[in-house]
């Protein structure tokens, strides 16, 4: 395995498909992608054929909805369902964990964590992407080969949110590089980008190409001097492909057809114009492609297989996946100051707002009602804060999640696990102020056994807060997510037994009750607090009277809840239930999410 030189910096190779160093050929013939729609399936792609090589850098172009990002998503391995071809490397087809191996994807949207640093970005990319064996020394070294040669030298340090568009851009690419892949597709990694940072990224593509790599990049709209640095040029339209050969081919190319390209015009331009599906030239151009196939068309056809749904080969353990996303997450938690504070400050403080509103009512039997809503007030508070934290943060780690998934760096496993030890910690702590504050300062029982169970049902709640806030930011927008999740929460507290009692509840609204984990939560802590043999509260008004104090006792208080049957342990089992199930649905709806 020799490493192949460079100006200045030195990446080395993986073996190629065949085990020698030589040219890496990435072929595809009969690429067919077909739509199902209600009226009739839309061809996006139709019999496309083509070779990329090593050495050379290849620009896909064509007219806005000409099938170039859906090209690429076929041969990134991105899109196998309703997709027929065939798709080889080296003439041949490879395993599905080989082929992820060797052919990296940069797509258009970039997904970076915000709050971790460039080089730390590409220390977790190195972890997570390479093999087994590769000692921490030449780790290192990879990621400082990849930060020179990409020119990232002076944001090293800076936090992925504070660099430029052009930084990111070459991030995004960098990361690709660290797995080392001999095939590296791009879909328009220009976009968003001035000429000159154009100019600087589409340089560093061929700087790649030119290291015994086959680059291949969806351009839009190339300026002359951005074209000039492609070598070859594969032309789309209406999904079917109209010119695939050298850039310098190109133009007489379409001469031959009798398109002739006016002097001084931007070759790009031109072929933009001719292949636009509104030009009555484009039907030309196709026949004349179909007829002249033999003269451009390089690709060495092998018998059709079906594309296999790309398979899950990681490149290390289960575990290691597990410690470095964990690693991961708890970096860009803990550097996320706006999340923690509002997580942690703002139980906190709601714990001393709400310690000052009920302040000392929870021995006086003339405070019931307002100790019962310090309960109920509480247990959505906790779910609120842990939920919206969430649901705030998840939206942007998803993207990271698809495109990684995607690459084949880690299992859903192994992320939605490091998500929640992540969160579990602060949610903990978090939860553990507020109640400490809040038990104090209401003036509750100061009885250990009450206070642990008042807690442990407080945790299993702020769990629950978790995991529904998951559930909003995987199944919805993040335009939908802050709206649907406070209203859901909203309506699980109405079936809380606090607001409407259950007896009072029209009878075929009484089976939703069982679904809330309000009506688990708020029994277990009234249960805590006014069950286990309570001692007679006090009646502050001075007075025995019943119209003042009606309910002196605990279980009198829990009868007119409506809860002096309940069971606290009953209680922590269907809130631990609901918190399981929730875990499950998540992960499905992550798993669905991503693929
Ligand atoms: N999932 C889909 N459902 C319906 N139509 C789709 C889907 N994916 C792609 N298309 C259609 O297929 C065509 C090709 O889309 P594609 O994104 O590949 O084009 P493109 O050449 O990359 O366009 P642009 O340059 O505007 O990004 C478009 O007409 C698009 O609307």
């Amino acid at each position: 395995m020799q490493p192949v030189e460079s100006d200045h910096v030195t990446i080395p190779l993986v073996p190629t498909g065949n085990g020698s160093a030589g040219e890496t050929k990435l072929s595809f013939s009969g690429i067919s992608y077909a739509i199902a729609r209600r009226h009739g399936p839309k061809q996006v792609l139709d019999q496309l054929s083509g070779t990329f090589r090593s050495g050379r850098l290849a620009a896909i172009i064509g007219p806005s909805g000409a099938g170039k990002t859906s090209l690429l998503n076929v041969l990134g391995g991105f899109r196998t369902r309703d997709v027929r071809g065939s798709i080889l490397i080296n003439d041949r087809e490879l395993s599905a964990g080989s082929y992820r191996t060797k052919v990296a994807y940069n797509t258009q949207q970039i997904a970076l964590l915000p709050n971790i640093t460039v080089k730390e970005t590409l220390e977790f990319a190195v972890d997570l992407r390479t093999r087994y064996g590769k000692s921490k020394v030449r780790k290192r070294k990879t990621v400082e080969d990849v930060i020179a040669l990409l020119g990232l030298d002076k944001c090293a340090h800076s936090q992925v949110r504070v660099i430029s568009g052009g930084e990111r851009k070459r991030l995004s690419i960098a990361q690709e590089l660290i797995s080392e892949p001999k095939i590296m597709l791009f879909d328009e990694p220009t976009s968003g980008l001035d000429s000159e940072a154009s100019y600087q990224v589409v340089s560093y593509l061929r700087e790649l190409a030119r290291q015994d790599r086959c680059v291949v990049s969806v351009v839009h709209q190339p300026s002359s001097d951005l074209l000039e640095l492609f070598d070859d040029i594969y032309v789309l339209s209406s999904g079917r492909c109209m010119y695939r050969g050298s850039l310098d081919g190109m133009i007489p190319y379409f001469e031959n057809v009798g398109l002739v390209c006016p002097q001084y015009y931007n070759r790009a331009d031109f072929v933009l114009k001719i292949t636009s599906p509104s030009k009555p030239e484009i039907s030309k151009v196709y026949q004349s492609m179909h007829q002249m196939e033999s003269i451009v068309d390089n690709i060495q056809t092998k018998p059709k297989t079906k594309l296999s749904k790309l398979g899950s080969q990681y490149p290390t353990s289960h575990w290691h996946q597990f410690i470095t996303l964990t690693r991961r997450s708890a970096l860009s938690t803990i550097r996320n100051y706006i999340l923690s504070i509002l997580r942690l400050g703002g139980l906190i403080l709601l714990g001393a707002m709400i310690g000052i509103i009920y302040y000392d009512i929870g021995n006086d039997a003339s405070k019931i009602i307002s100790n019962t809503a310090f309960l109920c007030i509480s247990l959505a508070l906790v779910v609120f804060i842990n939920a919206v934290a969430v649901v705030l943060s998840f939206p942007m780690e998803i993207t990271v999640l698809t495109r990684e998934y995607q690459a084949n760096c880690y299992s859903i496993a192994a992320y939605y696990f490091a998500k929640l030890a992540t969160d579990f910690v602060p949610m903990i702590i978090g939860n553990a102020c507020f109640h400490a504050i809040t038990y104090y300062m209401t003036g509750q029982p100061v009885e250990l056994d009450r206070f642990l169970r008042f807690g442990a049902i407080l945790l299993l709640t702020g769990w629950f807060g978790q995991i529904f806030g998951l559930f909003g930011g995987s199944t919805f927008s993040i335009q939908l997510a802050p709206f649907v999740v406070p209203v859901a929460i909203l309506t699980m507290v109405l079936f809380g037994g606090f607001f409407i009692r259950f007896n009072e509840l029209v009878p075929f609204l009484r089976p939703l009750t069982h679904l809330s984990p309000f009506k688990y939560a708020f029994e277990g802590v009234a249960q805590s607090i006014y069950g286990f043999n309570r001692t007679d509260l006090a009646c502050s008004a001075g007075s025995d009277d019943a119209r003042v104090c009606p309910f002196q006792t605990g279980d009198q208080v829990l009868a007119m809840l409506d809860m002096d049957q309940a069971d606290y342990g009953v209680d922590v089992g269907g809130l631990a239930v609901i918190v399981g199930v929730m875990h499950v649905v998540v992960y499905v709806c992550l798993w669905v999410k991503v693929r």
